[in-house]
């Protein structure tokens, strides 16, 4: 509750379907990327307890300096997903996590045969394009309100996530509706270098 009002006594940016707002760093919707030489300053006190509980998270590895510095926070009103895609590799370091809030939704996580940075959408057409794809493999994780997902690894490198525009999601045979509307909080840390992850297939900075 505490963090849903320090959010929406901040300004939320408008997008087609659902509402935004970006911290330490502006997440660019045209390139997937940021500008990693445009600081916009030290992520808000209201998450400062989330970052000191992350850092103990299972599968955390220890890095140098911040685990997270940049900060987008989503409002997708009841109905509204997101279109699949993997976040890019040279924009964001391995580790993403995700804190929902508000509303449960399902996030799906999708590793296409012929996989490639792109998103599925910009090669195909369409977001659901795979569900003729028999060969994409797909596993849903269900995110109730107050859970934290981290994507790391194979899974942030190489599957693509995807949340259905979907008002009831079904979860092990049980119908769970949709909030009238779900926050996340994306943390991650912007990448300075380029990315050598072992992905290359699936990475921006290693196809040409
Ligand atoms: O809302 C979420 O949990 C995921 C958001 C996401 O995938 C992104 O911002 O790249
Ligand atoms: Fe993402």
């Amino acid at each position: 509750q505490e963090l849903l009002a320090a959010v929406d006594s901040r300004p939320w940016k408008r997008l087609a379907k659902r509402r935004v707002q970006h911290y330490g760093y502006e997440f660019l919707y045209e390139t997937r990327n940021v500008d990693s030489k445009q600081f916009l300053g030290e992520l808000p006190s209201f998450v400062s307890k989330i970052l000191e509980k992350i850092v103990t998270f299972p599968g955390v590895k220890n890095c140098t300096g911040k685990l997270v510095d940049q900060l987008t926070v989503n409002e997708y009103p009841c109905g509204v997903g997101l279109s699949p895609h993997i976040d890019t590799h040279s924009a964001f370091e391995e580790m993403i996590f995700s804190l929902s809030l508000a509303g449960p939704c399902i996030m799906e996580f999708r590793q296409y045969p012929k996989g490639s940075w792109r998103a599925p959408s910009v090669v195909s057409g369409t977001d659901e394009g795979s569900i003729q794809d028999p060969q994409c493999i797909r596993k849903a994780v269900f995110l109730p309100p107050r859970s934290m997902l981290l994507m790391s690894g194979e899974g942030r490198y190489a599957w693509h996530h995807y949340i259905p525009h979907h008002k009831i999601d079904d979860v092990a045979g049980q119908v769970i509706k949709r909030n009238s509307r779900r926050v996340s909080f994306t943390l991650r840390k912007v990448r300075m270098g380029l990315c050598e992850c072992e992905y290359g297939q699936f990475c921006d900075s290693q196809s040409k």
